[in-house]
């Protein structure tokens, strides 16, 4: 029997990457954790310790951080130009990912005006992308995590299968929330607005979320898909983890009270994760 090696890569993963735009006295910005992996023709480091193909991940977080020296702009064409160098200046390496999350920061209000350069990290989600290149097909894909939403009416949960483990009980009114983490694949690598369409989704994703009458976390999945592909057309397809964020009754008759609806127990596992993808038909 033959031992081979299997699928690899490798990288510097999480470099956290701060740049500061100055506007004169007007500051901007961009605070990222960017993960490069790297794959291609590396069997050699693997068998034999020979490190001729083996592009330093040192190297790779140097690369990161002299790239933004010329300005990051979106973070999916910064992601764009690391996998795509990595690709084109090393002959053994024939994969890259880079994947990058872009945390928020909200200007401070000082005296009652928009501060130039006080901020405070914003608990609004994280944009996300994943950008790989195999030097021919480049792909983008672009995201939010942890952005989380609550219901506290308009959601119910009914008509489910009862066998003899099923103890939960049918309710015409719950609170819905949960801590959305979206990918959405664009058609094509060129000529996207990224920045608009990350908006456009996000807005897209909250609206959908309020506005929908839910009958399952499952519903309101597909409708915030929809409604992203309908608004967004450079999207060829998009996923959604959904986090069922459980919102318990909390029962309070063991001291002589009622619960009308008003005090819940938030219960942070276990949760029910709702999963799917939302594609055009054509893609
Ligand atoms: O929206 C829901 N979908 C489910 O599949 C499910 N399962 C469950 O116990 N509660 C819920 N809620």
């Amino acid at each position: 029997m033959a031992i081979v090696l299997g699928e690899n890569q490798y990288g510097k993963a999480e470099n956290r990457l701060v740049r500061i735009d100055r506007d004169g006295e007007r500051h901007r910005i961009t605070d990222l954790n960017v993960s490069v992996s790297l794959s291609g023709d590396l069997a050699d480091t693997h068998l034999t310790g020979d490190n001729g193909k083996v592009l330093a991940t040192d190297t790779q977080k140097n690369t990161v951080f002299a790239f933004a020296r010329d300005g990051i702009g979106e973070i999916e064409a910064f992601g764009l130009r690391l996998a795509r160098h990595f690709v084109d200046s090393q002959p053994s390496i024939h994969r890259a990912a880079v994947r990058i999350e872009s945390y928020p920061w909200a200007r401070l209000e000082v005296a009652g005006k928009p501060a130039h350069h006080s901020f405070a990290r914003s608990g609004e989600g994280t944009r996300t992308a994943l950008i790989t290149y195999d030097g021919e097909r480049a792909e983008v894909t672009g995201g939010l995590t942890d952005l989380t939403v609550l219901n506290s009416t308009d959601s119910e949960f009914w008509g489910f299968p009862r066998d003899e483990y099923t103890t939960l009980a049918e309710v015409t009114d719950r609170i819905l929330a949960t801590a959305v983490s979206a990918t959405w694949r664009f058609a094509t690598a060129e000529g996207a607005d990224w920045g608009k369409a990350y908006e456009t989704a996000r807005a897209c994703l909250l609206d959908a979320f309020g506005g929908t009458y839910s009958y399952s976390l499952q519903q309101t999945l597909y409708a915030m898909g929809t409604r992203v592909l309908e608004n967004v057309p450079e999207l060829a397809e998009i996923s959604l983890s959904l986090p069922n964020k459980h919102h318990f009754l909390s029962d309070l008759s063991a001291f002589g009270l009622d619960n009308p609806g008003e005090v819940f127990f938030a219960a942070d596992r276990p949760y029910g994760l709702i999963e799917g993808t939302v594609r055009r038909d054509d893609s």
